[in-house]
């Protein structure tokens, strides 16, 4: 009698389908996106044209083309490319609510949005934050030079310092009131920066994953609610720190409306001219409450993470590079009589050579480095004499661009002059041509960086009225030890990668070296003992280096404090090192050749494999990529599959 199909025969059977049709379409997909897709032609890294993982080169993913040339940038973030925002801008905001410009994808909605904008930063506007960003300018020098004397100061983490001078002149423009996070003293909002840039940092592999869509799919249906309930404390801090500014903004404007009070009488901050805004069509107010939230958050996140940026690289590379120094002090401090004179208008604008320095640094460390990604519209478009169909993903790598051999010839040197042209250097019209059109700072198009003439006014103030007030110079203890110090002092990204690798030489072969020592320097039988307290020694260092390293890093450089104990061990070991050393006779040394037989080398090689993509899904995730993200989800399905293979 035949037996009816038991209920685990139909599980294994239909298992077996499932199993077999997701194999199958991996597969196909694969194979289509390597051979058929319009985009087979272009290079890119195997596993970014088949999977959609993210790389640098130009196919970056699955779906997705990098360009790297000047001409390619009119038609991608023109006025007239077909293309829009990806969905890449729909992950940010906090909630269906907190929807603004920058976040909108639809063209329309956007070209709608973006007039409202342009007229809140309109000339009028601008010159009236002046008055605020001096303001905050001035008192930030004080706290900067907080030496009392001529002496030079102790060393400041520039990061942190400009990063504060911009938040709190961005809340003082968008809320009406400073975070006051350059002040010495404590206060909850000091985290804010660090906390933004966190979740920036784990958010971007999200939409660079192929999950993006899914995600974006969810926010308004619960994804926004969890999140908003998993947000640390200091977010949710200043969430409620900004609804509360700009409720009481509101009262404010509403009040002075009412009142009809005189335009002198009032706060003419950003705020001031978004409340104010009115939609061109109806003539009304143009953003409701929830809108005027938003788009003052906008001006928070748009602002001064790219501002703080900017100015942070600018001091990084002018104090490495004496002779830019000194030149550009000199235009300064002949400029202008005092620095209270250093304001916005044709006396700032006339200082060309504060402009390349500053274009210098950001060409270098572009506040933007990755790509602005946007989606092909129906009816497809031409970059670059390429045809590139509706759907596809397209933007510019920025750091690629900007650090382009074939525009900028020697891109990782900080040279202000290839922005000027003059006939002493050998800089023609033609070479700033060609640089200032792979140098797009502030994008171009309709999406373009509506605020940048804000921006410029802030970055160029402070900077004149800084460097006319005091000097500054490269901390002195930062260049210390041998590769370390190459690191610290290197002038190109070239030298700094042939330092990093000597010290990465150092520290490995510093690893290696005491279990290489101990057979020569004891007996046989005392070995245990000896790699058992060098073993423990590791396991002491990495444990507490990391909670001395990093609370030191808040205070110190990192590199100071080696050398002392640097020069401590030196001292011990030549005390210590025994008598007989090493202890061993050279005849016992010679290798078995027939032992080498004796490795399983395959297996060998799986155990590297696989921890090695264990190790580097755990290093990546969570901090240059999310869990989730299909990188690290890759990597451990690449471990689980070499584990049976080693089984
Ligand atoms: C050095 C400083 C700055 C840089 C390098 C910069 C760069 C940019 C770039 C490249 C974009 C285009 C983004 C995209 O298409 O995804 C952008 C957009 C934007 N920026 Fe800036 N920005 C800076 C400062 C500012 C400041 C100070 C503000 C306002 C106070 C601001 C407000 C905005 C806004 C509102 C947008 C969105 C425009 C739109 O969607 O139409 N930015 N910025």
């Amino acid at each position: 009698m035949e037996l009816p199909i038991s209920f685990f025969q139909i599980l294994d059977h239909w298992l077996l389908i499932s199993f077999t049709s997701i194999i199958c379409y991996f597969i196909s997909s694969a194979i289509y996106n390597l051979y058929f897709s319009p985009l087979a032609k272009f290079p890119g890294p195997f596993w970014a044209k088949i999977s959609g993982l993210p790389s640098c080169t130009f196919r970056f993913r699955h779906n997705g083309v990098l360009f790297a040339s000047p001409t390619a940038y009119p038609s991608i973030y023109g006025t007239r490319a077909n293309v829009k925002r990806g969905k890449f801008y729909e992950v940010w905001p906090r909630n269906p609510q907190n929807h603004n410009t920058l976040s909108t994808t639809d063209r329309m909605v956007h070209a709608r949005k973006r007039r409202i904008l342009n007229s809140v930063f309109s000339e009028k506007a601008v010159r009236s934050a002046e008055s605020f960003i001096i303001k905050h300018v001035d008192r930030w020098n004080q706290i900067l030079d907080d030496s009392g004397s001529n002496d030079w100061t102790e060393s400041k983490n520039m990061t942190i310092q400009t990063e504060s001078l911009v938040f709190d002149i961005m809340g003082d423009l968008a809320f009406g009131r400073s975070f006051e996070i350059k002040e010495k003293a404590e206060n909850q909002f000091k985290v804010i920066p660090h906390t933004i840039a966190s979740y920036m940092q784990f958010m971007y592999p999200i939409t660079q994953s192929p999950m993006l869509d899914t995600w974006v799919w969810l926010k308004p249906r619960g994804l926004d609610t969890i999140l908003d309930k998993l947000s640390p404390k200091e977010v949710k801090d200043y969430y409620a720190f900004v609804d509360a500014s700009v409720l009481e903004r509101t009262k404010q404007e509403e009040e002075a409306l009412r009142k009809k009070t005189e335009e002198n009488d009032i706060r003419t901050d950003m705020f001031h001219y978004l409340f104010n805004a009115k939609n061109p069509e109806t003539g009304k107010p143009a953003y409701s409450p929830d809108e005027l939230n938003a788009e003052a958050n906008l001006l928070i996140i748009a602002g001064a993470d790219t501002t703080s940026i900017a100015l942070c690289s600018f001091f990084f590379y002018i104090s490495r590079n004496p002779q830019a120094y000194h030149k550009l002090v000199h235009e300064i401090r002949q400029t202008f009589n005092s620095a209270d004179e250093i304001q916005g208008g044709m006396k700032l604008w006339s200082c060309t050579y504060m402009r390349a320095c500053l274009d210098e640094a950001m060409r270098m460390t572009p506040a933007g480095p990755s790509e602005l990604i946007r989606q092909v519209l129906p009816g497809g478009t031409d970059i670059d004499g390429h045809f590139i169909p509706e759907g596809v993903m397209v933007g510019i790598a920025h750091w690629a661009i900007l650090h382009s051999e074939d525009v900028f010839g020697d891109p990782s040197v900080y040279r202000p002059e290839r922005w000027i042209v003059d006939d002493t250097t050998g800089v023609t019209t033609e070479d700033v041509a060609l640089a200032q059109s792979a140098f797009q700072p502030f994008s171009m198009g309709q999406g373009n960086c509506v605020g940048q003439k804000l921006a410029m006014l802030e970055l160029l103030i402070t900077i004149g009225r800084t460097l006319y007030r005091m000097d500054i110079r490269m901390a002195p203890d930062d260049s210390l030890g041998t590769a370390s110090g190459g690191c610290g002092g290197a002038q190109t990204t070239n030298q700094l990668i042939v330092f990093r690798v000597f010290q990465g030489l150092g520290g490995s072969g510093l690893l290696a070296l005491p279990f290489a020592i101990i057979p020569e320097m004891v007996e046989t039988r005392r070995y245990p003992l000896y790699v058992s307290f060098t073993a423990l020694a590791f396991v002491l260092g990495f444990l507490f280096g990391p909670l001395f390293g990093g609370e030191e890093g808040h205070k110190v450089k990192l590199n100071t404090s080696s050398l002392p104990i640097a020069v401590m061990n030196l001292a011990l070991l030549i005390i210590f090192i025994p008598a007989g050393f090493p202890n061993i006779k050279s005849k016992q040394r010679t290798i078995q050749f027939k032992k080498l037989k004796e490795i399983d080398y395959i297996r060998s090689t799986l155990v590297f494999t696989t921890s090695g993509l264990i190790v580097s899904a755990l290093q990546e995730a969570g901090t240059a990529y999310a869990w989730s993200s299909a990188l690290v989800i890759a990597l451990f399905i690449l471990a689980g599959l070499c584990i049976p293979i080693f089984l």
